[in-house]
């Protein structure tokens, strides 16, 4: 196999907006095109681990609960439209304890999935705190999506789909539900996040810009009856 890397960098402009620059390298381990650098973020046990496992996995971490020490990452490369997208999947710890340490990785970021917990109130209240992180740390253009986990635990509902919906709507970023049991909206957050990046690293100025928004609620699957919607 002719393998070949192509690596993505982030190049800072004197305002501070970043411009995307694709450099091909040779490797003889993995096979793609693009590299982009997403982070999932949010409060301990809103599920990060479990959403990344079932999202390279395609498989659920039950069991106890153990939480993340620090920061660990995995690689999936997904194909969007005929490109070899590589993912390199950072999985931060939500204890405060190791805020520090996750707030040096923020920069390299072009993406970032923000997860609450659709049964802990306390995980949806701190969302405007992990935004307000965000800005403070992430890059000014970085892709952020909003992600309500575990709706698979329809009973033990106590924050409505529509709150995430309104508090998404209100920072402008795409909302949706998402079970790591189940797998449910879990490949799609991961795959627009990776339509966006490539897009805005190879739009051509006469290309239609791909509009993530659309693009999810024409995709999204709801989680269907009970509790609290
Ligand atoms: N029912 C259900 N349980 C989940 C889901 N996602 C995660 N869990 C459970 O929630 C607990 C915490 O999951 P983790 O993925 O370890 O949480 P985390 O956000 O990575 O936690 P930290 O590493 O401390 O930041 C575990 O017991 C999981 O089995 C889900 O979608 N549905």
């Amino acid at each position: 196999m002719s393998a070949r890397k192509t690596s993505f960098t982030d190049k800072r402009t004197k305002n501070g907006t970043s411009k995307y620059v694709l450099e091909r390298c040779a490797s003889v381990n993995e096979y793609y095109d693009i590299v982009f650098k997403v982070m999932l973020l949010g409060d301990s046990s809103v599920g990060k681990t479990c959403v990344l496992v079932r999202f390279k996995d395609g498989a659920f971490l039950g069991g106890n609960f153990i939480a993340t020490v620090g920061i660990d990452f995995r690689n999936k490369v997904v194909e969007v439209d005929n490109v070899k997208v590589k993912l390199q999947i950072w999985d931060t710890a939500g204890q405060e304890r190791f805020r520090s340490v996750t707030h040096a990785y923020y920069r390299d970021a072009q993406a970032l999935l923000l997860l609450y917990d659709i049964t802990s109130k306390p995980s949806f209240d701190n969302i405007r705190a992990w935004l307000t992180e965000i800005h403070d740390y992430a890059q000014k253009d970085v892709v952020i999506m909003l992600l309500g986990n575990k709706s698979d635990l329809a009973a033990e509902r106590v924050v409505k789909k529509e709150d995430g919906e309104k508090l998404a709507k209100e920072y402008g970023v795409p909302f949706m539900e998402t079970s790591a049991k189940t797998g449910i909206n879990v490949e799609l957050a991961f795959l627009a996040i990776a339509k966006e990046l490539k897009h805005r690293a190879t739009q051509q100025p006469n290309e239609p810009k791909f509009q993530i928004h659309d693009y999810i609620e024409s995709q999204k699957q709801t989680s269907g009856c009970c509790g609290l919607k």
